[in-house]
């Protein structure tokens, strides 16, 4: 296996970024393959600000396989993480350092054990699709070290094995996950529609709310919606085909108000589905306490003031979509819009703390756009005029706001100090 058999350690270090679905996917047609009743389309997030960092680490001296997440050891037992697993072992190929004198064979893979450690520089499990960047980079970084043949296609359906929506994150730009037709799922694969350079003038903010654990998984809520929901036979079989073809359109020809609209229409669908399941689920809020209207009001306030100031334009300025949890997110048409669009929620949304340059991550410099320079400026807003809340603000609803653009797909991280393991010891750096 090497010339110091034992000794070594390999390592290799990966970044994925996480997306979010401008046409939404919402049902199972297969539980264990995680095939989706319906084609579904993202755009990647820049991975600077939503990404998932995994290195992965190999030794004969490893008695088993282990992970970490966010420096917390985590069971690898699930049958999404082995399904994940077992795929790459299978394609795993020979692997040679010449310079570390390592030299692994084809078969050797499967009795080699790994080490995974990886780390979300945002939120887990609140909605801003976690799981997408952790599969994803799961499976692009085991198999960048187990030296798998660079097939996104085939790495797509590996990691919709582990997450359904993790698919998508293989590539940068705008995604499409075609569902396929195949019971085995060979044909379930994500591809990319265009990269992230296509359409540069978009401008994203999320607005995070919380950044608490949500009490309906999307696996639990989107499974209950399959079994009781009339409305999504008839979105999966009627809306979302022709739905799909028109957000292909509107992507390739830069067509922002087709974007927008089917992008609003297609949230607001999937959370007509979420209340019309049984017992209803409201994504859009959370069930605990005073928050409960706090949040709920402020989705619907961000709905309701998009459409209100795109219908006092005549055309869509901002579309705004929600997973499964209660953060905004809205994407502009460009950056000019994306400053007044800050403007109007910072009106609402005001920060608790006085700390601006905090309040927003990401790209700062649309607060200079915004001619925003400090909280005086903040304060000193004036009321959105198309709407009719002019005295109410919403001080703390809003955690952070985060400006940023399209992103690229996952890539390997050379620098070596980055590596989330300790090569000698083999043990998450820190433990
Ligand atoms: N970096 C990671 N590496 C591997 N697995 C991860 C990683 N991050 C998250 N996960 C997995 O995803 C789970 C969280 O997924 P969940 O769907 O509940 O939340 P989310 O992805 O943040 O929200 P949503 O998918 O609804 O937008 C974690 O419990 C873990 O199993
Ligand atoms: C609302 C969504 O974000 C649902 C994502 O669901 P997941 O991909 O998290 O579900 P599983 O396949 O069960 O892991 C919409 C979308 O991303 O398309």
């Amino acid at each position: 296996m090497a010339a110091a058999e034992g000794q070594w350690v390999l390592m290799a270090t990966g970044r994925s970024p996480t997306n979010i679905a401008v046409i939404k996917y919402w049902g199972k047609r297969d539980e264990a393959l995680i095939l989706p009743v319906n084609d579904s389309i993202s755009v990647t997030l820049d991975p600077d600000h939503l990404s998932a960092t995994t290195t992965v680490a190999v030794s004969p001296s490893f008695p088993s396989d282990r992970m970490w997440l966010n420096g917390k050891e985590i069971s690898l037992s699930g049958g999404r993480f082995q399904s994940c697993l077992r795929e790459i072992r299978k394609r795993a190929r020979d692997f040679e350092d010449e310079k570390k004198g390592i030299n692994i064979k084809r078969e050797d893979w499967e009795k080699l054990h790994v080490h995974i450690a990886s780390y979300n520089n945002f939120p887990t499990a609140a909605g801003l699709a976690s799981s997408a960047a952790g599969l994803a980079c799961f499976v692009f970084t085991l198999g960048k070290i187990m030296n798998v043949k660079e097939d996104y296609g085939e790495l797509s359906s590996i990691a919709r094995q582990g997450s359904g929506s993790a698919c998508r994150s293989i590539y940068g730009g705008f995604v499409k996950w075609c569902m396929g037709k195949k019971d085995d799922g060979s044909d379930s694969i994500a591809v990319q529609l265009a990269d992230e350079t296509h359409w540069n003038d978009l401008v994203i903010i999320i607005a995070v709310v919380s950044s608490k654990q949500k009490e309906t998984s999307s696996t639990s809520g989107m499974r209950d919606s399959v079994e009781t929901s009339p409305l999504l036979q008839y979105r999966a079989q009627t809306v979302v085909p022709s739905r799909v073809l028109k957000m292909e359109e509107a992507i390739k020809n830069h067509d922002f108000e087709s974007f927008a609209k089917l992008t609003c229409a297609d949230s607001n669908q999937f959370h007509a589905v979420c209340l019309d399941t049984s017992p209803p689920i409201f994504y859009m809020n959370d069930t605990s306490h005073r928050y409960v209207l706090a949040v709920h009001w402020l989705g619907i306030l961000i709905i309701s003031l998009v459409e209100k100031w795109n219908h006092s334009e005549g055309t869509p300025q901002v579309a705004y979509t929600f997973d499964a949890g209660p953060n905004a997110v809205l994407i502009a048409q460009n950056r000019k819009t994306a400053a007044l669009l800050l403007r109007k929620l910072l009106y609402y949304f005001p920060p608790e703390d006085k700390d601006l340059s905090s309040y927003l991550v990401g790209d700062k410099s649309i607060l200079g756009d915004a001619g925003l320079h400090s909280i005086k400026d903040v304060e000193a807003l004036p009321a959105p005029p198309e709407m009719k809340i002019p005295d109410q603000k919403f001080m703390g609803d809003v955690s952070y706001f985060i400006c940023i653009r399209l992103g690229a797909g996952p890539k390997v991280v050379a620098d070596e100090s980055q590596a989330l393991i300790d090569a000698v010891t083999g043990l998450p750096k820190g433990l």
